[in-house]
C-alpha cells in the first residue's frame, strides 16, 4: 500500500488536478492521498494559503476572499467536477469573526480535499478527527496513529487535507508552513505503507537549490539523515519534520515529479543502504540566510570552567535559539538567527556584558550558512582541501567553518551577498563534475 501527498504546486489548476488523478489511477496501491492547498500556477502567482494568512490580517477585505474563491472556481471548471462551491464559502463567511488563524488558514487544504474527493469519488477524511496537538501545541503522536489508522483502513480509498489537525478543545491546529508533507508521513506510518510517495514540481531531490543553480541534478537515493541536514539548511523541497515518522517505522519516501510521472524521483532510505553515487563524496548542498554572530572575546577564556554555557543560558533566557557555536581558545562565536533579536538585542548585550565581562563583545549580522552534506565526506581524503581552495580561489571570505561530529557535514557561514556565488562554486567544483 502506498501513501501519496501532492504538494500546492501539484494542485494548483484543474489540469494539474487531472495529472494527480492520472498518476492515483495507474496503481491501485496508491490508495490514501493527502493534498495541499492550491500553489503557485506560475511565477509570481500567490500561494492560496498566502491569501489566507492575507486575509486574517484584515478578514473583511472581500477581494481577497473573492481572490480565493475564483482560485477554487477556476479548478473546479477546469476539472470538470461538480461541486457546491457557494454553499462552502457562505460557511466560511459566517465564521469569518469568530474562526481562529488556524481555522482560517486550514481552509486552503480543507477545501481543496472535499474538491479533489468529489473529483475521485473517493471518501474525504477529515484530518481534524484523525491528527491531534496537545496544548503546548505538540503533536500527540500515538492517539494520532491510533485514529489515523482506525478511520483509514475502515475505507479502501481516502483524500486526506494536509497542513492541520485538532487541538484538545477541538480546535483547528496547523502545523508550520509546508506541514503537508508531515501530514502525509503520519498517515503513511499510521498505515504502515510500503512506501511515502511525495508528489512535488521537481524529478526529486536535486543537489542544489534549482533556481540558484539551473544545472542541479536530481539524487537517485539519500539518506534520511542526509536529507534532515539539507532541508533543515533551507532545501525546501520536504518539510523537515516529514522524515521522522518514516524514518522511524523504516518506510522510505519517493520524492517524484507530478509533471514527469515516469521518472522514478529521488528514494530516501535508511543509513545502511548505499548511495548509488558513492564515488561521489557530496550528495547535495543547501543554505540559508539571516544569520548574526555574536562574538565574546577574553583572554584565558578556555580555563573558565563553565564560560561557555553561562553564555548560552543568557541566549536561552532572551528565547534565542543558537545554531552552531565555534570556539577557540580566547574567542566563542554564537551563530543565531537574526530574527531571534529583533527584540531583544540591546538586552541580550547588556546582560553577556554584565555576566560575562568579556574584553570584546559585538553582533555582526548579514551572515548565510551553507551546508555541504554527503555521509562520510569528512573522512574522505583531500575533500576539505578542495572544498576551501575552491572558494578561496572565488575570491569569498570565509567567515565561520563549522565541522560536526556526525562526519556528514561541513558548514561554512559567508557574507550574505557571497551566498548564491558560494553555493555555485562549490556545486561547479564538487559535484557537478
Ligand atoms: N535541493 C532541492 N531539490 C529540489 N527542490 C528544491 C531544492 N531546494 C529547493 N527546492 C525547491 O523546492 C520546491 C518544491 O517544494 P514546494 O515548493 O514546497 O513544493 P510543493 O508545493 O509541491 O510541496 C522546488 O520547486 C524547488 O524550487
Ligand atoms: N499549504 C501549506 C501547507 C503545505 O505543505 O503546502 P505545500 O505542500 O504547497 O508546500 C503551506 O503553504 O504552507
Amino acid at each position: 500500500m502506498i501513501v501519496c501527498k501532492f504538494g500546492g504546486t501539484s494542485c494548483c489548476s484543474g489540469s494539474q488536478l487531472k495529472k494527480v488523478k492520472d498518476i492515483l489511477l495507474a496503481n491501485p496501491e496508491r490508495r490514501y492521498v493527502i493534498v495541499s492547498a492550491p500553489g503557485k500556477r506560475f511565477d509570481g502567482d500567490q500561494k492560496v494559503t498566502d491569501l489566507l494568512y492575507q486575509l486574517d490580517k484584515d478578514r473583511h477585505t472581500a477581494s481577497i476572499l473573492a481572490k480565493i474563491q475564483q482560485r477554487y472556481a477556476d479548478i473546479i471548471r477546469d476539472a470538470g467536477i461538480t461541486f457546491d462551491l457557494d454553499h462552502e464559502f457562505e460557511v466560511i463567511q459566517n465564521q469569518l469573526d469568530t474562526g481562529s488563524t488556524a481555522w482560517l488558514v486550514s481552509r486552503g487544504e480543507y477545501l481543496n480535499a472535499k474538491i479533489f474527493a468529489a473529483y475521485m469519488n473517493w471518501p474525504f477524511l477529515e484530518a481534524a478527527d484523525m491528527i491531534f496537538f496537545d496544548e503546548n501545541h505538540h503533536l500527540i503522536e500515538p492517539l494520532t496513529y491510533r485514529f489515523m489508522k482506525k478511520e483509514m483502513l475502515a475505507h479502501a480509498n481516502g483524500v486526506i487535507p494536509g497542513f492541520y489537525g485538532s487541538d484538545e478543545a477541538g480546535n483547528i491546529a496547523v502545523f508550520p508552513r509546508g506541514g503537508s508533507d508531515v501530514s502525509g508521513a503520519l498517515a503513511a506510518r499510521a498505515v504502515q505503507a510500503d512506501a511515502y510517495e511525495n508528489w512535488t514540481d521537481v524529478d526529486g531531490i536535486l543537489t542544489a537549490d534549482p533556481h540558484l543553480v539551473p544545472e542541479a541534478k536530481p539524487i537517485n537515493t539519500i539518506s534520511y539523515q542526509e536529507l534532515r541536514e539539507l532541508s533543515y539548511m533551507g532545501a525546501g523541497m520536504l518539510q523537515e519534520e516529514a522524515v521522522f515518522p518514516c524514518r522511524n517505522a523504516g518506510i522510505p519516501i519517493n520524492l517524484r515529479n507530478t509533471n514527469h510521472p515516469n521518472v522514478q524521483g529521488t528514494w530516501i532510505v535508511s543509513e545502511t543502504k548505499q548511495r548509488t553515487e558513492a564515488h561521489q563524496p557530496i550528495t547535495g548542498i543547501a543554505g540559508k540566510k539571516g544569520f548574526s554572530n555574536i562574538q565574546i572575546e577574553k583572554a584565558m577564556m578556555n580555563t573558565q570552567i563553565g564560560f561557555g554555557a553561562k553564555a548560552l543560558s543568557i541566549l536561552a533566557e532572551h528565547g534565542v535559539s543558537f545554531e552552531h557555536n565555534p570556539t577557540s581558545i580566547d574567542t566563542m562565536s554564537i551563530l543565531v538567527p537574526t530574527a531571534d533579536l529583533k527584540d531583544c538585542r540591546k538586552a541580550l548585550l547588556a546582560d553577556l556584558q554584565a555576566q560575562l565581562s568579556p574584553d570584546n563583545l559585538f553582533i555582526e549580522d548579514g551572515i548565510a550558512l551553507i551546508a555541504v552534506v554527503g555521509e562520510g565526506i569528512i573522512r574522505h581524503v583531500g575533500f576539505a582541501a578542495r572544498l576551501f581552495g575552491l572558494v578561496a580561489e572565488a575570491g569569498i571570505n570565509v567567515r565561520m567553518i563549522d565541522v560536526g561530529f556526525s562526519e556528514m557535514n561541513v558548514i561554512i557561514g559567508v557574507n550574505e551577498e557571497d551566498f548564491e556565488k558560494t553555493i555555485r562554486v562549490i556545486h561547479q567544483g564538487l559535484v557537478a563534475k
